[in-house]
């Protein structure tokens, strides 16, 4: 078993489950000893001839699970039996940081536990996973088994812990590991991730290439450097081409150019690649600033709040609320990137954003689809870039017309940054 799934046992029992079944978080512990009382039934929606399993990925090193975890779910819905329904699960200790490991909960009725066995037993052999099967105990309780992997390719069930039901966490579990794994807060780190991905994709080597050998310094340029953010279609790229034509400034954006061939190859990787590629984007554009910011003022399309909010969106499941608390470490700038003058959040109502994205009927990345009908999702990230601070954003109303959009900003700006 590798180092890391060995390391987990110790703590095995101190660990909360959560099972996203049918629409709603499902929390369960477990525990050695029956405790003689009637436990409460974990899982409704589970009948007794239903056999469970869990799937918890926690081996191996972080690029290489975060690809298996993507890669998962696609295999076990072609290859489980139609009859089998596979939910999100995860396993944390309660409110500790870095702690959460994600997996899939499978619940097959198909009246035959063989196919879904033989798959597991082979995903254990070859993969890092952490496999673990739920039967009724002899007093009829729930027992999780987990599974081991023996040298001799076997597969060995331990002695059953009792499945109880638990509270809902304090923390949401999908904000314990934004820190680095979503959100990456120095150059450093963000550059780390893209190292150790270089053998298993060569465009991280690309990337590498295009980046300052070290992050740009933060000191403040002679000319205010505003960035202008918002959802797709709330009029950005109208507003920033205005502003630079209005103020002769310099237009720059966040990913910068010289990352646009690469950026639909990083768009297909997991979270940890991805957003650690749109991370390092913001240094670049910062160097660019650094410069242009000496001649002229700036204009910056997208930035750290862009990188910021939709990742910690995406990360965390649920309704707003699930969002890490206002003021938590996760809304903050990163101590070593250039620190604009102003942050402007544009807003648009989303039927007149959804109005403006068919007017302009080009196509639309995934996420852009993700923020067109997952109203939640789209809450998430306008909420997350109002708690972005160092410094915040001033929020303007993009639904009159662009003009009175460019003068309500301009008004801002001469406020702001005495231009
Ligand atoms: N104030 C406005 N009133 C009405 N229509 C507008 C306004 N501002 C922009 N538009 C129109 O809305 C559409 C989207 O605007 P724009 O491309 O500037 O948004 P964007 O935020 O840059 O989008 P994306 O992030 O997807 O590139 C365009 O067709 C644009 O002409
Ligand atoms: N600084 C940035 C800019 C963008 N992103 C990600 O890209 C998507 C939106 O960009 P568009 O060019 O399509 O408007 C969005 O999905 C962000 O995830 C980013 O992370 N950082």
């Amino acid at each position: 078993m590798a180092r890391r799934t060995m390391s987990l046992l110790p703590q095995w029992s101190t660990r909360v489950f959560s099972v996203e079944l049918d629409g709603a978080a499902h929390y369960f512990s477990i525990q050695e000893r029956h405790r003689g009382e009637e436990a409460p039934r974990v899982f409704s929606k589970v009948q007794d001839h239903d056999r469970c399993y869990s799937l918890l990925v926690c081996g191996g090193d972080r690029v290489g699970r975060a690809k298996f975890y993507a890669e998962l779910k696609e295999k076990l819905l072609r290859d489980l039996p139609p009859e089998c329904d596979v939910s999100p699960m995860s396993s944390f200790l309660p409110n500790v940081k870095d702690s959460l490991i994600r997996g899939y909960f499978l619940k097959d009725n198909s009246g035959s536990s063989s196919p879904s066995e033989r798959l597991l037993r082979d995903l254990i052999r070859r993969d890092p996973v952490l496999v673990c099967s739920y039967l009724k105990g002899k007093d009829g309780q729930l027992c999780q088994h987990l599974w081991s992997h023996a040298d001799s390719q076997t597969v060995e069930m331990s002695k059953g812990y009792y499945v109880v039901p638990s509270q809902p966490p304090e923390y949401h579990p999908s904000t314990l590991n934004i820190i680095n794994s979503d959100v990456f807060y120095s150059f450093e780190d963000a550059c780390e991730v893209l190292k150790e991905c270089g053998d298993i994709i060569p465009e991280a080597t690309s990337v590498m290439e295009l980046l300052p050998s070290r992050a740009p310094a933060r000191s403040k340029p002679d000319f205010p450097v505003i960035v202008i953010e918002g959802l797709d279609a709330t009029g950005k790229t109208t507003l920033t081409e205005s502003l630079r034509d209005t103020l002769g400034a310099t237009l720059l954006q966040s990913p910068p150019q010289c990352l646009s061939p690469l950026r639909a190859r990083f768009d297909q990787e997991p979270p940890l690649v991805r957003r650690a590629f749109y991370a390092l984007g913001n240094y670049i554009t910062a160097e660019q600033v650094g410069q242009e910011g000496m001649k002229t003022p700036v204009i910056v399309d997208r930035f750290w709040h862009s990188t910021a909010a939709y990742a910690i969106a995406t990360a965390v499941g649920g309704p707003v609320c699930n969002l890490p608390v206002e003021g938590s470490e996760v809304y903050r700038w990163p101590s070593d990137l250039l620190q604009p003058s102003l942050v402007i959040l544009l807003t648009l109502d989303p039927e007149e954003r959804k109005r403006r994205l068919r007017d302009r009927g080009q196509g639309k990345t995934e996420e852009e689809q993700e923020l067109d009908h997952n109203q939640l999702f789209r809450l998430k990230v306008e909420e997350a870039y109002r708690r972005i601070i160092g410094p915040a954003c001033v929020t303007v109303d993009a639904s009159p017309s662009a003009d009175q959009v460019l003068q309500q900003v301009q008004l801002l700006i001469r406020g702001k940054c005495h231009l």
